[in-house]
């Protein structure tokens, strides 16, 4: 299945047998439900099944370090293991630096998460310095859509899920 333009793609993947997570925060909305679509769209074209794809939310991003260490937990107990988990944010620089240190501190925990959870969180923070910014990287802004950043994350958990699963 030769799939155009997924230049990242280094080989076909068959999702089918994965069950992958997404955990969003409800920060800046329109731009994350964009970014959750893409990365089910592309999730679901490469095979993932639409009731193996779980969705759950956290208010801000900086939640969605431990919510992401809590939902994998949940998920294993309830026998229903997760394959990898796909954390969406997305900040824009205010006059503060709260962004400044929501991104830092967000990107690091999320990072150190993947050893806890034995899992592979791909990153989905987006941390944008203008709205612009981020509605191009949702694929919003036509004019300017570099593409829906969703998709890669989409693409990346299943990749890691299959080439590194246990
Ligand atoms: O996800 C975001 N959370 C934001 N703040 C909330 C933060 O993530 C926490 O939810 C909050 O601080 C409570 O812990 C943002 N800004 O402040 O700009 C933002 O842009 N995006």
């Amino acid at each position: 299945m030769a799939v155009k333009g997924l230049g990242q793609l280094d080989q076909e993947y068959d999702g089918s047998n994965l069950k992958i997570g997404i955990i969003h925060a409800r920060w800046n909305r329109v731009i994350i439900d964009a970014l959750v679509e893409g990365a089910i769209k592309r999730m679901k074209f490469l095979g993932v099944k639409e009731e193996n794809i779980i969705i759950e939310s956290v208010p801000g991003s900086y939640e969605l370090p431990w919510g992401t260490k809590r939902f994998v937990d949940r998920q294993k107990k309830e026998g229903k293991p997760l394959d990898a988990v796909i954390p969406i944010g997305v900040l824009i620089k205010g006059s503060t630096m709260h962004f400044e240190y929501i991104s830092d501190s967000t990107t690091h925990a999320l990072m150190n998460l993947q050893e806890k959870v034995d899992l592979p969180v791909i990153f989905g923070l987006l941390t944008c310095l203008t709205e612009e910014q981020a509605f191009a990287r949702a694929g919003i802004d036509e004019a300017k859509s570099m593409h829906n950043h969703g998709e890669d994350w989409g693409a990346a958990a299943v990749e890691m899920a299959t080439k590194f699963g246990p």
